[in-house]
């Protein structure tokens, strides 16, 4: 029996600021967005994904409180997905829960904890679900992210000849698309979770709306230069990075003790466009798409053009809008494994076979 038909997709990322959901039609040539609704989180289970998101006491106590009350959430965020769009469960083949990451560490071992009960989903919505997407990737070598190239791929690989697809959200990670072929992807470090914590810090807001505060400070060159020359910018792919590396306590560690408030943001937006526009550099590509919520940062847009020098635009003008293109992913990732499709790129996160990802959890 073939898996084509309709899917939901769900995704809380590592900025922490909601779940998106969307629901789509998918199949072996087919990917039509029918739906999309983001959610925030209630703000006690906010606080206390970030706590879990460092080591600290109680861990396996409050993950098991967490696990369960993401698994609610989803399934309230499914549920709502499903009244807006006028569907009933039994006609979504599976919903594709990303979770929540917790921690990611890759290399010897590696493992990438993602919470938000399935089972607890799977019930409650009467949906069959498929999570748990990036482990088998790391048990075959591989980083376990980024895992959305193949989407992108799927999406926007006749877009040009050789284009680039770069996700700015909590962390940036980016696709490299030559002549339609996936020919490699990997994170670049920061996308926009240390711009949050400073304006949060600094200005009581959520995050830096169009990179307004960011667009009107002077840039602190050696703080610059000292973010720069963290290591993890000069590694080669494969490689994929989070929160247990690039958190408030790597840029406490780095700041001068009287870094003025607004030139230190302006600084971290420049982070994240250089370690973007340097990845790119060997590549070369010749258009820039860009998803995530960051692709509703002008400044950041701007700044991407001036230092590449190539058209850069939303993934809207090429057929989806940014917000909803890695909870889409999802959906297509649970289309993957219900129909027994690889889900994973070795080129990407180097792991040694391609691989049918994910676990399927019935109601
Ligand atoms: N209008 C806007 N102006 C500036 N920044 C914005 C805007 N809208 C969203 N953002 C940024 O996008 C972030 C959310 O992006 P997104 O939802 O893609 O991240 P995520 O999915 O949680 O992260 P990741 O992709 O790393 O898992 C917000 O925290 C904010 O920094
Ligand atoms: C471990 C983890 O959750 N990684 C995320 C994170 O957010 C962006 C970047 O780092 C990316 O590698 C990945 O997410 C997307 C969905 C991915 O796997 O492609």
């Amino acid at each position: 029996m073939s898996g084509d038909g309709l899917y939901i997709g769900l995704m809380t990322g590592t900025s922490v600021d909601g779940i998106d959901a969307v629901l789509a039609r998918v199949g072996k040539r087919d990917f039509q967005l029918l739906a999309h609704q983001g959610s925030p989180l209630p703000d006690t289970l906010r606080d206390d994904i970030l706590k879990l998101c460092r080591s600290g006491p109680d861990e396996i106590d409050q993950a098991g409180h967490v696990h369960r009350q993401l698994g609610e959430a989803y399934a309230r965020a499914t549920q709502a997905l499903l009244t807006q769009s006028g569907h009933r469960p039994e006609q979504i083949h599976a919903v594709g829960c990303h979770g929540q990451t917790v921690r990611h560490r890759p290399g010897d071992l590696g493992f990438s904890v993602q919470l938000g009960c399935p089972d607890t989903l799977a019930v409650r919505t009467g949906i069959p679900v498929v999570s748990n997407f990036r482990n088998k990737d790391m048990v075959l070598g591989g980083q376990g992210a980024p895992l959305v190239p193949r989407f992108h791929q799927r999406l926007f690989g006749a877009v040009a000849h050789r284009v680039a697809v770069v996700n700015i959200g909590g962390m940036a990670n980016v696709t490299l698309l030559d002549e339609g072929k996936l020919i490699g992807g990997f994170d670049t470090g920061p996308g926009n979770v240390l711009m949050d914590l400073w304006i949060q810090r600094h200005q009581g807001e959520p995050y830096d709306r169009d990179g307004a505060w960011a667009a009107g400070g002077a840039l602190l060159p050696d703080l610059l230069n000292s973010l720069l020359a963290d290591p993890y910018f000069r590694l080669p792919p494969p490689k994929s990075t989070g929160r247990e590396h690039f958190n408030e306590d790597w840029l406490q560690q780095r700041l001068p003790a009287d870094a003025n408030a607004r030139q230190v943001q302006s600084t971290l937006a420049e982070l994240t466009v250089r370690t973007i526009a340097n990845a790119l550099n060997d590549f070369a590509p010749q258009r820039l798409l860009v998803c995530g919520g960051g692709a509703n940062n002008q400044y950041l847009l701007a700044r991407l053009h001036a230092l590449l020098d190539i058209p850069v635009c939303s993934t809207e003008d090429f057929g989806l809008h940014p917000d909803w293109v890695e909870a889409g992913a999802f959906a297509w990732l649970a289309w993957a494994r219900i129909e027994g499709e690889t889900g994973n790129a070795p080129a990407v996160t180097g792991a040694s076979r391609a691989a049918v990802l994910g676990q399927l959890t019935l109601p």
